[in-house]
């Protein structure tokens, strides 16, 4: 709760309104089986005149109570939609804050599930808070108090009432509160299946997995579904037992009232107005039970949502809005990194350099750290110990700005946003022109199929750049890689769906007009990096070996063994 009273501060006018609309809601709820008793009496005793002011009242009344209602639906709606929204852009700014870390931490599809249902929820119980927190108590209060002062003999009906809901209602909430942290779990467990199923449909479909994919799905279902139909039985049981009590109190309280009823003419209109006060003790039990079930899942939705907010970004960068990119050179000295939760280091002091326009080409078996590495280059992650420095300067010192505009990292799957590829192209480098476009594109092999788009670079890309082929995808990541000629360009598996002639090109086209840029390629084939100034061979994270192609040939063993595979299978391949 503390974590929205900044922002119930923001709303106070609409917090005000939506307050004080319930006020005038509940005195108009309370006060109408008052005015019907009046008008009822007066019908008895064939009192037209009283009848006609009561009954005008009465009107204005249910009127007021009407207009109480609207007024206090609508502002709580302000007040809870502007809540969410200003959660939703918190949440949102504290996410970009963090460091790639913290992201992984997280993970990606956990942060969405935070951003849209657990934000959803705190809407849901800010909004039905502000409609019921303060006239159930009000409401309850109100009808007990004006129940007994409408029939004070029958106050006994009213406990012994209460004293029932109260014990079947204590009975059911104990069973049922183990049931309501059940479901938070397997709602969770349901979008899992779900997204990993959806994420992944490609394998699904490629290996035949539908029928698996359906089992797994059903059973996680079907434990929702069975905590669910044990939290409904139990409320099944517990709506009729209110209700029959209710009804109970109101046949006792009528008999009681018709053995009495030729000695006191009056108490027939009093009755009426008492079991409206019981419906409306009724009322405020019930709904004060649904709030109250409501509230424990906004309470888990809002704890989830706060981990996020009080999170602090694992980096930080030095204070500064320089933009200006650093001399290409880099320095790894002595560098041991350990992911996050990992007990064994992923890189073990690692060092060498490489002058700026040089070339690097890195190499080693799968899991050998080679992705890795490049990240520590473009600073996603900081080592241990050890330092590396872009231009002489430790990377931990060069302003987020100054460092993105140096280093340009392009994935063997990087993401292209929805939007066009000129927006693509935009968002790294803003003032990009059509001819830098071009340019950019040129180099990267790219313009051949742009060309041949209709609306060329204003081209669509769609969500998850689907309306391209893996190559195209490739050669537009390349294209955005070089479009604001960095100082540092790292290619990690970039050119893996490139056929060989067009990665051939690709680095001819880099070889000539990226003359100043640092380039680090990682690679699987030897091919790819022959032609590099420096050849890093790593091994489990150490390095194995540095130099030419030929140096490493003629001294490196893990090097030999992967030319040797790599020639062997083009041989038999031909
Ligand atoms: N985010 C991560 N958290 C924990 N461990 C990780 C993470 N990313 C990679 N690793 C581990 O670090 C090791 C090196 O991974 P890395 O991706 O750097 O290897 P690689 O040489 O690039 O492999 P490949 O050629 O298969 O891409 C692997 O054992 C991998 O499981």
């Amino acid at each position: 709760m503390k974590v929205l009273m900044p922002y119930f501060k923001r709303y106070r006018v609409d917090v005000s309104v939506a307050l004080l609309s319930v006020i005038v809601l509940v005195f108009a709820t309370l006060w109408q089986p008052r005015l019907l008793q009046v008008v009822m009496t007066a019908i008895i005793k064939d009192d037209q005149q009283t009848v006609m002011r009561e009954g005008l009242l009465l009107l204005g009344l249910a009127v007021l109570g009407i207009a109480g209602g609207v007024i206090n639906t609508i502002y709580s709606a302000r007040v809870a939609l502007g809540v969410a929204t200003d959660l939703r852009s918190d949440l949102y700014a504290k996410i970009q804050s963090f460091a790639y870390a913290d992201v992984e931490t997280f993970s990606a599809s956990n942060l969405v599930v935070r951003m849209t249902n657990d934000i959803n929820q705190v809407q849901q119980i800010v909004m039905a808070g502000f409609q019921q927190i303060t006239r159930i108590p009000l409401l309850f209060i109100g009808a007990l108090v004006l129940a007994i002062v409408t029939m004070p003999e029958q106050w006994w009906v009213i406990v012994v009432m209460m004293a029932i809901i109260l014990f079947a209602s204590w009975i059911a909430v104990g069973r049922m509160t183990k049931y309501f942290g059940q479901t938070q779990q397997d709602i969770e467990n349901v979008n899992t299946v779900t997204r990993e199923n959806l994420m992944g449909i490609r394998v699904v479909k490629s290996f035949v997995q539908e029928t698996n994919e359906i089992k797994k799905f059903s059973h996680a279902s079907d434990e929702l579904t069975a905590v669910t139909a044990k939290i409904g039985y139990w409320f099944s049981i517990l709506m009729p037992i209110f209700f029959l009590t209710a009804n109970l109190a109101v046949g006792v309280a009528v008999y009681l009232v018709g053995q009495n009823i030729t000695v006191h003419p009056s108490y027939l209109a009093a009755i009426t107005s008492f079991i409206s006060y019981l419906m409306q003790i009724l009322y405020a039990v019930i709904n004060g039970g649904f709030l109250m079930t409501f509230a424990s899942r906004a309470v888990i939705s809002l704890g989830r949502i706060n981990e996020v907010l009080a999170t602090q970004p694992s980096m930080s960068y030095v204070e500064g809005d320089d933009a200006t990119p650093l001399v290409g050179d880099i320095s790894f000295e002595h560098v041991t990194f350990t992911y996050p939760g990992d007990d064994q280091p992923t890189l073990t002091d690692v060092s060498f350099h490489i002058a700026a326009g040089a070339m690097l080409g890195i190499v080693g078996a799968t899991g050998s750290g080679k992705t890795t590495l490049a990240q520590l280059i473009a600073r996603l992650y900081d080592p241990d110990s050890g330092r590396i420095t872009i231009g002489g300067v430790d990377v931990r010192q060069i302003p987020e700005k100054a460092l993105r505009a140096t280093v340009a990292y392009v994935l063997q799957r990087s993401t292209l946003f929805s939007g066009t590829i000129a927006a693509n192209l935009k968002q790294v480098r803003p003032d990009a022109e059509l001819s830098h476009m071009r340019w950019a594109a040129n180099v990267a092999q790219a313009s051949e199929f742009i060309e041949r788009l209709p609306e060329r670079y204003e081209a669509p890309v769609e969500e998850r750049s689907q309306n391209f082929s893996g190559g195209q995808k490739q050669r537009l990541a390349i294209t955005r890689g070089i479009i604001a000629n960095p100082e540092v360009l790292i290619l990690d598996d970039a050119t893996s769906a490139l056929d060989a002639k067009s990665e051939k090109l690709v680095q001819e086209a880099m070889d000539r007009d990226l003359t100043a840029t640092t380039t680090v390629v990682i690679a699987e084939k030897i091919a790819s990096i022959i032609r590099a100034d420096q050849v890093l061979v790593l091994d489990h994270g150490r390095v194995s070996g540095i130099g030419t192609h030929q140096d490493l040939l003629q001294t490196n063993s893990i090097y030999q063994k992967i030319y040797q595979t790599q020639k062997a299978r083009e041989e038999a391949a031909k």
